[in-house]
């Protein structure tokens, strides 16, 4: 591959990009279309008439206006088959996309154990992750909400112990404001004693002081990250601590984090050494995969052919990928934009 093949005089193709994807929820990758498809065969109504009605609610005001619909889209998915589905059509559309790597979070704790077990819903999205594992590299991250009790953390935590060995890391999503990070300390600690890597959603709504409290808990990444931006103290810490960003520009726009994608603070991290990183959040609800999101922010930030590069390559070094793997995506990463 060459850089003609990416970039024309005109513009770039970053689907020819050698991407990952360390920010997307399995949940929100569940397109319209196959949400009413879900509903039908498990005869659930829904709010909305059919997938365009949907289409068209999908404009939210906020975190919370998106989570609600995103919860109710959550209602839908019922049998194995469903999440067997959903896993398989998420991984063969990033796949197409470009992706060469994903770590998606998958919340259980969204779903009725009474509707479906646990060791089902697991055997679905892994027996989807290895039908596609030729394809498409994969980890898995346990996440839960920030709303629930602490305890609700702790129990789902345990209630993935029989999975351990295929989960890669956990997280913390749901609505941010009034919920801060140091609140979940003693699961956030679970975790680390129990070898698992940490991430936490911060700085999307909520404070800097919120991103500050992430990296009091020794996380490994911070899912957002954007009000970082205003203070100088707490990014050269994310420098130094080599803090991963995994941020969503998008999803920031969908979600009025930022009125306009050109002021997005990506650009401007990057420039002050910041490792942050391109990823779709919610594709499905959103209307953005991930070279959606490069070329939206490419267009809006006017970035250059070396901050592509090294975005690409933050991608990589974020990941929670093994050494000698991390090394085989740099060079192909060098070889696309470069030879
Ligand atoms: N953008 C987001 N922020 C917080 N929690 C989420 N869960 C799914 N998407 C989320
Ligand atoms: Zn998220």
């Amino acid at each position: 591959m060459t850089l003609l093949s990416i970039k024309s005089t005109q513009h770039y193709d970053f689907v020819k990009l050698p991407k990952t994807d360390l920010h997307v929820h399995l949940e929100g990758t569940l397109e319209p279309e196959m949400l009413f498809k879900f509903a039908a065969r498990n005869h659930i109504s829904l709010p909305w008439k059919n997938p365009k009605c949907l289409y068209e609610a999908c404009k939210f005001r906020d975190l919370s206006g998106f989570l609600a619909v995103y919860y109710k889209g959550c209602e839908v998915l019922v049998t194995e088959q469903d999440f067997y589905d959903l896993t398989h059509a998420y991984l063969q559309r990033a796949s197409a996309d470009g992706v060469v790597h994903t770590e998606f979070f998958f919340n259980p704790q969204i779903f009725r154990k009474e509707k479906l077990p646990l060791h089902a819903i697991m055997r679905a999205v892994f027996s989807a992750v290895h039908d596609m594992q030729e394809r498409i590299s994969c980890l898995y991250m346990g996440t839960v909400m920030r709303t629930r009790p602490v305890e609700e953390a702790l129990q789902a935590l345990d209630e993935l112990t029989p999975w351990y060995h295929q989960i890669a890391a956990f997280g913390m999503g749901g609505a941010e404001n009034g919920n801060p990070p140091s609140r979940f300390r003693p699961y956030f600690d679970a975790c680390r004693e129990r070898g698992f890597r940490i991430c936490v959603h911060a700085g999307e709504e909520g404070p800097a002081a919120y991103v500050h409290e992430a990296v009091e808990l020794n996380v490994d990444r911070i899912d957002h990250g954007n009000a970082a931006i205003h203070d100088p103290d707490l990014m050269q810490t994310l420098v130094e601590k080599r803090i991963p960003l995994t941020m969503c520009p998008i999803s920031n726009l969908r979600l009025n984090v930022v009125k306009n994608l050109s002021e997005h603070p990506l650009k401007q991290m990057l420039s002050r050494g910041l490792c942050v990183t391109i990823n779709s959040d919610d594709p499905a609800y959103f209307l953005g995969y991930a070279s959606d999101n490069w070329a939206a922010v490419h267009q809006a930030l006017n970035l250059t052919t070396n901050e592509i590069f090294q975005l690409a390559i933050n991608g990589i070094d974020a990941s929670f990928l093994p050494k000698e793997q991390k090394e085989k995506w740099r060079n192909q990463i060098k070889t696309a934009l470069y030879s």
